[in-house]
């Protein structure tokens, strides 16, 4: 593939939610988009060089964290996140031209884009069956290519690119839908925006007031946390890592002294993930 000057990687193929962020990132910056078929390629593409930067989802406000980026985030890949995006995310049921609704058997899409419809797919289409693809534009190809009444959900944007129709509009059953993503890189860089962001992964020892301690610091300091969740470690049942995000950056020396210094003591394992200019 011929090399432009910034390659951002995206989960495609065209018309997916991934490449509506990835398309609101490039507004600011001439960019070559590279399609991936999953978000792993697309950390390694970053990690290896191949790209500069990938776009992924993390967080989705009806369905809670893509849980594969933040466990590669904390392992195998050494990393940075250098800015986030809030994309609105509006599914629509797409078929072939002439499919009605009460003809459909199946249903395909992103697993996160199902869960994002359950109530709708239980009400409106309880007998169609599921099947999890790896978008929700890879789902509109699917549906297709095939003879079946079958149907994705998908951006309505999907239907034009692979000759689809619209048959509902919106079959997400929150409303206000909407995915943050994250822009990857393999250097953290400072961040002098308004308001920061910084992510951060840590573990702690088994005992009584453990993560309090590491939350008192915040506290102490009064700095506002925007979000925490624990992950399984993967060694044993019950034992776990921490995500943490919180508004600062790591330029400010307040915050390396917390990071270097205060929280390194009562942690077992600290990684500083990035900074970045709030959404
Ligand atoms: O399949 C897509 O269109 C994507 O961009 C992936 C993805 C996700 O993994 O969360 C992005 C936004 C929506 O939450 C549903 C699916």
């Amino acid at each position: 593939m011929e090399r432009g000057v910034y390659c951002l990687g995206y989960l495609g193929p065209r018309g997916t939610f991934s490449e509506v962020a990835a398309h609101r990132y490039c507004e600011r910056k001439k960019c070559e988009l590279v399609e991936y078929s999953s978000l792993e390629d697309i950390l390694r593409g970053v990690a290896s060089g191949m790209l500069e930067e990938g776009i992924v989802p993390v967080e989705n406000s009806t369905e809670g964290s893509v849980g594969i980026v933040f466990d590669l985030l904390a392992g195998p890949y050494d990393l940075a996140v250098r800015g986030e995006l809030l994309v609105p995310v509006v599914h629509s049921l797409l078929v072939r031209p002439g499919v009605a609704l009460r003809e459909i058997e199946k249903v395909l899409s992103h697993p996160q884009a199902l869960a994002q419809c359950r109530g709708f797919l239980h009400k409106e289409l309880p007998a169609a069956k599921w099947q999890e693809c790896s978008s929700t534009a890879a789902a509109a190809v699917l549906v297709a290519g095939s003879k079946q009444p079958w149907a994705a959900l998908a951006p309505a944007a999907a239907a034009d690119v692979y000759g689809l129709e619209v048959l509902i509009q919106e079959a997400n059953d929150c409303p206000d839908n909407m995915t943050r993503f994250w822009v990857i890189g393999r250097e953290q860089l400072p961040c002098t925006a308004e308001v920061c962001k910084t992510s951060l992964v840590f573990s702690v020892c088994d005992r009584p007031g453990a993560l309090y301690l590491v939350l008192r610091e915040f506290a102490l300091r009064d700095i506002n946390l925007t979000r925490i969740e624990s992950r399984p470690a993967k060694r044993r049942l019950g034992e776990y890592i921490f995500f943490l995000d919180f508004i600062g950056s790591t330029i400010d020396p307040a915050i390396q002294n917390l990071l270097l210094s205060d929280l390194k003591e009562i942690t077992t394992g600290l990684k500083v993930l990035g900074s970045w200019g709030q959404a």
